[in-house]
């Protein structure tokens, strides 16, 4: 097999030189392996020309989330199956797919293991994979982007200030195919799947190939139902968060709220229109 290799040598703080070790040493013997190293410039367009010098059979990501977006958006519609090396901060995708933690597990799965189609969303014409949202996980994310305090301390460091300093609760103005109507809340997610890269399981209905969404709008902070996310299949109060099924969306706010895609901050915005793009990516997620 052809194999085109991107590495994110920056994400997650971890050196990745390990795993292309263990990759090469797990090759067969036909196999070809061509190296991309992502330098967070104009990596799209690189990537498009290493796809267009031959013909790749499946793509390895070693990065998080934001690595394997960029993958898929530079294979656009010729969408090859892609290897997951889970090598990001959190690694939401993986997390929500039961991807294994060991190298040594998921490289085999990566290379050579059976595919499943998942779902993505287009967010204003972004790739979004797994949970974007509107408000206070945004202002989270944009703190600790902007900080140089690193690793779970940190994080949680920033997240006390930044809760004591969070602008909402925000008016959205939600219009689905069905219906449209105005809610509160102090945070609106559009999820794809089950759960953050941090575990948490804000969306026990959730599937990944179902060719649906959920919006999710989280009218307050409640730390007994933030606990029950930390189990999967717990049922959430419609008092803390109100779960609306469907295939496209639009979201407006007054002002302007701060918005991530996947775990990585985008900006502030006032409108979103999402649509689900159903069985747009081909990950492998077990053995064969
Ligand atoms: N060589 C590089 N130097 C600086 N930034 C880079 C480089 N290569 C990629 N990037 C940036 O890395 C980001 C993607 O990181 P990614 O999401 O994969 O990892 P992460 O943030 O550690 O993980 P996670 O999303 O799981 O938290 C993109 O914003 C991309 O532009």
């Amino acid at each position: 097999m052809q194999f085109l290799f991107i590495i994110n040598p920056i994400s997650g703080n971890e050196d990745k030189s390990h795993l292309l070790r263990m990759v090469k040493a797990e090759l067969k013997t036909d196999d070809k392996l061509t190296i991309f190293k992502t330098t967070g410039e104009n990596d799209t367009e690189k990537i498009q020309q290493q796809l267009k010098k031959e013909n790749f059979d499946r793509v390895l990501v070693a990065g998080g989330d934001g690595t394997i977006k960029l993958a898929a958006e530079a294979m656009g519609e010729n969408a090859l199956p892609i290897g997951i090396l889970p090598a990001g901060s959190a690694n939401g995708l993986a997390s929500d797919l039961d991807l294994p933690e060991q190298p040594k597990k998921f490289i085999p799965i990566a290379l050579y293991g059976k595919t499943r189609k998942i779902d993505a969303i287009n967010i204003n014409d972004e790739l979004g994979l797994h949970i974007s949202d509107f408000g206070l996980n945004a202002e989270l994310i944009k703190e600790y982007e902007s900080s140089s305090l690193r690793g779970k301390l940190g994080y949680a460091i920033n997240s006390i200030t930044t809760l004591f300093q969070s602008k909402g609760p925000y008016e959205f103005e939600i219009s689905t195919e069905k219906e449209s109507f105005t809610k509160k809340g102090i945070m609106l997610a559009l999820a794809n799947s089950k759960k953050f890269g941090t575990g948490a399981v804000v969306n026990p209905k959730g599937k990944i190939d179902d060719g649906i969404f959920e919006v999710l709008l989280f009218k307050k902070l409640d730390l007994f139902e933030i606990l029950k996310t930390l189990n999967e299949g717990k049922e959430l109060s419609s008092d803390f968060v109100e779960s609306f099924p469907v295939k496209e969306v639009k979201i407006k706010t007054q002002q302007k709220v701060d918005f991530q895609i996947d775990g990585e901050y985008c900006k502030a915005i006032s409108e979103v229109n999402a649509k689900i793009l159903p069985n747009k990516l081909e990950i492998a997620v077990r053995l064969g």
